[in-house]
């Protein structure tokens, strides 16, 4: 028999610092990662490729169903690979992410990958990163976290990630992107973007990520004690 797992879940919208504080957690806690975001990603990009309809809930279910994906830990990184393909670098385009939104929105997509989700609960514990990780998904979990910025902060972060990578972006329609994306999560039917009641919520704007770690370290240690 399984003993239950403890999880932390990390929710809040694009570009807050979740992958990064969540990444940071489990490495220092040696506990599993589950970044959710990354598996709609994958389901948006599977519908592309396979030309499906990203409306049409019916033809997008068996696909939610019967994603072949895997995530390889490989250092710091997660190698994802769909159907065999490494769709890493694609994945993490705003296109990509747009379009995870739209599929995202749709309720029984959702339901068709809950399960996929919650295996990923296993010993020492889990640090779940996404939208409804702590209202939904771990409703249980013993420390939830929702972490948000402004979003003028989180475009203007997400465009240095991108300049980085050697992307061209322009900083106006980011925003505008973003805003759609947050507008869209946040006022769906099903799962919508918002804190559980029992979430701490952390504003990043004014914070680095060494303060934003140092923080949720402090209130874990103190939810785990
Ligand atoms: N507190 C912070 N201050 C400044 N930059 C940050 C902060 N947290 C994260 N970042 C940077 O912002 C970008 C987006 O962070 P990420 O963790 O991918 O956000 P999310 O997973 O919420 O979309 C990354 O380049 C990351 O290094
Ligand atoms: N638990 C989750 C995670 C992501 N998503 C959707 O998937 C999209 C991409 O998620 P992401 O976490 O990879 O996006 P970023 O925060 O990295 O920009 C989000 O805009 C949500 O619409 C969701 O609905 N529920």
């Amino acid at each position: 028999m399984s003993t239950h797992a403890p999880v932390i879940t990390v929710d809040g919208p694009s570009g807050a610092g979740k992958g990064t504080l969540c990444m940071l957690l489990a490495e220092k806690l040696g506990w599993n990662l589950l970044d959710s975001g990354a598996i709609y990603r994958v389901l948006a990009l599977a519908a592309i490729h396979h030309g499906v309809d990203i409306e049409s809930e019916d033809a997008l279910v068996p696909l939610a169903a019967h994603l072949d994906v895997q995530f390889i830990a490989e250092g710091e990184l997660v190698k994802v690979i769909l159907e065999g393909e490494d769709v890493s670098g694609t994945l993490r385009t705003e296109e990509v992410g747009n379009t995870a939104s739209k599929v995202a929105a749709l309720p029984r997509v959702r339901e068709a990958l809950l399960r996929r989700q919650r295996a990923f609960s296993e010993q020492p514990g889990l640090v779940a990163d996404g939208r409804d990780m702590g209202t939904v998904v771990f409703q249980g979990a013993e420390v939830k976290i929702f972490l948000d910025a402004s979003a003028e902060e989180r475009a203007t972060r997400r465009m240095n990630q991108l300049q980085k990578k050697g992307l061209d972006v322009n900083f106006g329609s980011l925003l505008s992107e973003i805003q759609e994306r947050d507008y869209r999560d946040r006022n769906r039917a099903v799962a919508p973007l918002r804190p559980a009641d029992d979430a701490l919520v952390l504003d990043s704007t004014e914070l680095s990520i060494e303060q934003v770690l140092e923080k949720v370290l402090a209130y874990v240690d103190a939810k785990l004690k």
